[in-house]
């Protein structure tokens, strides 16, 4: 298996090396050169697998060996070794047409964690291994950054720096990261939005001169391993849900979103042949995505702060991947259209296009009230507390009137995280203990203007 970019100017490359290079060289997304296609036959024998073995089934399908079997195995048992269930992401049924998937097990009670814990594993392999020299430079709203963290805290040849918005990640997010007292991490709380940090990273990721002297890694989204370990539920979740059905449904999944990559993996998977329906598109007032499916105009507008703040994003940066396959794989076609963004600040789809999105896709984003609703209908109703992103998920779901068919909700954090918006509904919740522990302790980070070349002075003076 080999990796191309959605602009089609980078030369295929193997599975590590696409992981290392996380960006494509020329601005776009890597992704595979074809997709597996797994059979029904295949499928039905996946189905009494464990987690961790369904892992290694569907990334022996994209890693051609590159990492031997034994040594992979090992990884991915380190992996999940951290969570709390031993199902990973267990599924829980709500009712006969709605299960939710929770995916909030992992260190840092986000589903970050799945495909984070492993890239840490990752990273650690190919700095022993190829003796590569692993500088992170990550951007977050919040979830990612601390599973990264969490991922790479301490260990050997590997160096990490998050840029998050200040102020605009919830509190707990905060100590998340900055509690951390590692050497090898730096947080940098950036005085602007989300949007502003992806900006940032992408600009030097892109600064080829400048990756490749500072040794940059990516661990966001942009990185296909993470779009590829978050296939691995959609494949577990299809497959509890049809266990023991001698005629298997199709599913829907309603996913939160903000910028793009969960419910991209999703879109994958079913590439892959797993029988999905509708993939639900799940925002906050921050709709760019709801808009894009009604009108077919992708157009990044204000940005807005709400009870979700890790969907907190105006530009989805797996939207690029997405277009990819709707353009028929015409890398110039993309280009164009990337260009496009650029220069007028939107992309406008029609015709037949537009259809095939919508035929793929339902979108909604809910308003902040109607996530507190959602949180508080669902405590009353089912004694289950939503965290606001699985709420809006949930409302996406409601809207989209999907009766009679039967639709996996991602939970995608633990409502411990955004206490913030679970007080507006007068609920008290209890905090794990590994959440409220992080209460008392002292935090570390350096607070810098929106200034990329103050930015830049702050991480080569960590990465030397
Ligand atoms: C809790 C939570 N839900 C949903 C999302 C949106 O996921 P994605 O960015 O993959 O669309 C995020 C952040 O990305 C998140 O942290
Ligand atoms: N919500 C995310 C934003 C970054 O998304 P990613 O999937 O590209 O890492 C976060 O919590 O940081």
């Amino acid at each position: 298996m080999q990796y191309v970019s959605t602009r089609g100017h980078v030369k295929p490359k193997g599975f590590i090396d696409t992981v290392l290079m996380g960006l494509a060289d020329d601005g776009g997304l890597m992704i595979p050169e074809q997709t597996p296609v797994v059979s029904s036959e295949q499928l039905q024998a996946w189905a009494s697998l464990s987690y961790e073995q369904l892992f290694l089934e569907i990334f022996s399908l994209y890693i051609n060996d590159e990492i031997p079997k034994d040594e992979l195995r090992a990884m991915v048992a380190r992996s999940y070794s951290s969570f709390r269930n031993k199902e990973v992401t267990p599924l829980k049924k709500v009712h006969d047409s709605l299960y939710i998937l929770e995916l909030f097990h992992g260190p840092t009670f986000a589903f970050k964690d799945v495909a984070l814990q492993f890239m840490g594993e990752f990273y650690s392999y190919v700095s022993k291994k190829q003796g590569e020299i692993i500088h992170i430079l990550g951007a977050t709203s919040g979830d990612t950054g601390a599973a990264a963290i969490q991922g790479v805290r301490g260990k050997e040849g590997i160096k990490i720096c998050i840029l998050h918005p200040h102020q605009r990640v919830s509190k707990i997010q905060e100590l998340q990261m900055t509690t951390v007292q590692d050497d090898n991490v730096l947080n940098l709380a950036v005085k602007g939005n989300f949007d502003d940090c992806q900006k940032i990273i992408k600009d030097l990721f892109f600064d080829l001169k400048f990756k490749g002297k500072h040794h940059l890694r990516a661990i966001n989204s942009i990185n296909f391993v993470r779009i590829l370990a978050q296939t691995v539920y959609y494949f577990y979740a299809y497959l509890q849900v049809n266990q023991g059905n001698d005629k298997p449904q199709l599913i829907n999944f309603s996913v939160p979103s903000g910028n793009f990559g969960n419910v991209f993996s999703g879109y994958l998977a079913k590439k892959m042949g797993l029988p999905v329906n509708k993939l639900i598109i799940a925002t906050n007032e921050n709709n760019i995505l709801e808009r894009f499916v009604r009108t077919g105009e992708y157009k990044p507008g204000d940005f807005r702060s709400t009870h979700s703040p890790s969907m907190d994003i105006q530009v989805a940066s797996n939207f690029e991947r997405y277009l990819y396959y709707l353009l028929n794989e015409d890398a110039e076609k993309v280009s164009a259209y990337m260009e496009q963004l650029k220069s007028e600040g939107k992309i406008v789809i029609t015709g037949e296009d537009l259809l095939k999105v919508q035929s793929e896709f339902v979108a909604l984003g809910a308003t902040n009230q109607q996530c507190l609703d959602l949180i508080a209908k669902y405590k009353s109703e089912h004694d289950y507390l939503l965290d606001p992103h699985t709420a809006c998920g949930i409302a996406a779901y409601e809207h989209a009137h999907m009766d009679g068919e039967v639709t996996v909700a991602l939970a995608t954090a633990h409502p411990a995280k955004f206490d913030e918006a679970i007080i507006l509904c007068e609920i008290e919740q209890e905090f794990p203990e590994e959440i409220a522990k992080l209460l008392d302790q002292p935090q570390f980070q350096t607070v810098v203007e929106l200034d990329e070349a103050e930015i830049v002075r702050q991480l080569i003076d960590f990465y030397q």
